[in-house]
């Protein structure tokens, strides 16, 4: 896996998202050496990744820099950064709601510049990281990235970039999204009558099991829901619930929608 490595990744910023990340990476044989976070707190990582909280004077040769820090931060960190970025260094970015054009407005310097969108799975290589670069990054660079992330899972190429947007609700959100339903869905087993604790265990393996059997099948989740449904029977009565107008499906929609629109207004600053 050595190829996948760049000779340096700095992290500015390593919380719940680029947190997941390193420990993914680390778990598949970067070397903690060839790490350096920067993060107010200084907090330490993981044993062998150095923790700084103020930035160096230079970068090393083949710096792969990862913005992992709130979107808002882009200008602060930007100041401090963007100065000590050349043309080597290669820029991934997290940050939800912020394109391509003003990543590269802040880092005037920097050639190859790839926006991500990882989502919290990474961390047990079971993520969804979508990826987004426009004509000035190399073809080179744009690959590095995409090899980069992808002992994380899923990686998808984004072609139009006014879509991530729309990316960034269904599968950066989307954890939080499920862990909401799976929640829910053992808070209903217990609303029915079963304990609070057989009805999660319950719940969390029936999610557990489904997804990955929907995975597997060779037909879609709707034919499957359909498959469990028998002709008169319990699932039909619960998914003409979920079916009723729409519902489910209504409901999701919403959801995504809110959450895309909350990146367009982020976009515009907001
Ligand atoms: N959470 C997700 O599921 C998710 C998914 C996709 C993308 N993202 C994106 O990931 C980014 C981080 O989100 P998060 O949920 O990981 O947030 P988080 O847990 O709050 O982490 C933020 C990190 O930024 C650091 N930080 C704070 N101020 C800074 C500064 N001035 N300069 C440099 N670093 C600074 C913090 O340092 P300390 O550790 O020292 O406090 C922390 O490590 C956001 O841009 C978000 O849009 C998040
Ligand atoms: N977390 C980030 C947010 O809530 C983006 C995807 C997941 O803004």
């Amino acid at each position: 896996m050595s190829t996948l490595w760049p000779d340096h990744l700095f992290l500015v910023g390593c919380g719940n998202m680029a947190g997941q990340m390193l420990v993914r990476w680390l778990a598949c044989g970067l070397d903690p050496a060839r790490v350096t976070v920067l993060r107010p707190s200084g907090r330490a990582v993981a044993e062998g990744v150095r923790v700084i909280s103020e930035y160096p004077a230079t970068l090393p040769p083949g710096t792969t820099i990862l913005l992992g820090m709130k979107p808002y931060q882009l200008a602060d960190v930007a100041e401090s950064l963007a100065p000590i970025s050349d043309g080597e260094a290669r820029l991934v970015s997290i940050l939800a709601g912020t394109r391509l054009a003003d990543l590269r407005q802040h880092f005037p310097a920097v050639r190859d510049i790839v926006r991500a969108m990882p989502n919290l799975p990474v961390g047990i290589g079971g993520g969804v990281t979508a990826l987004c670069a426009d004509e000035r990054t190399a073809v080179e660079g744009y690959a590095a990235v995409e090899a980069l992330m992808s002992p994380l899972g899923l990686v998808e190429r984004i072609a139009d970039e006014g879509q991530f947007n729309e990316v960034t609700a269904l599968s950066g959100c989307g954890p939080a999204f499920l862990f909401r339903f799976i929640d829910a869905f053992a808070r209903a087993g217990e609303a029915i009558g079963l304990s609070a604790e057989q009805a999660a265990r319950m719940a969390m393996a029936t999610v557990w099991g489904s997804a990955n059997m929907a995975k597997q099948a060779a037909d879609s989740p709707g034919v499957l829901a359909d498959r469990v449904a028998s002709p008169g029977g319990m699932t039909r009565e619960g998914l003409n619930v979920l079916d009723a107008d729409g519902r489910l499906l209504k409901l999701m929609t919403d959801t995504l929608t809110a959450a895309r629109d909350r990146g367009e207004e982020m976009a515009r600053g907001g």
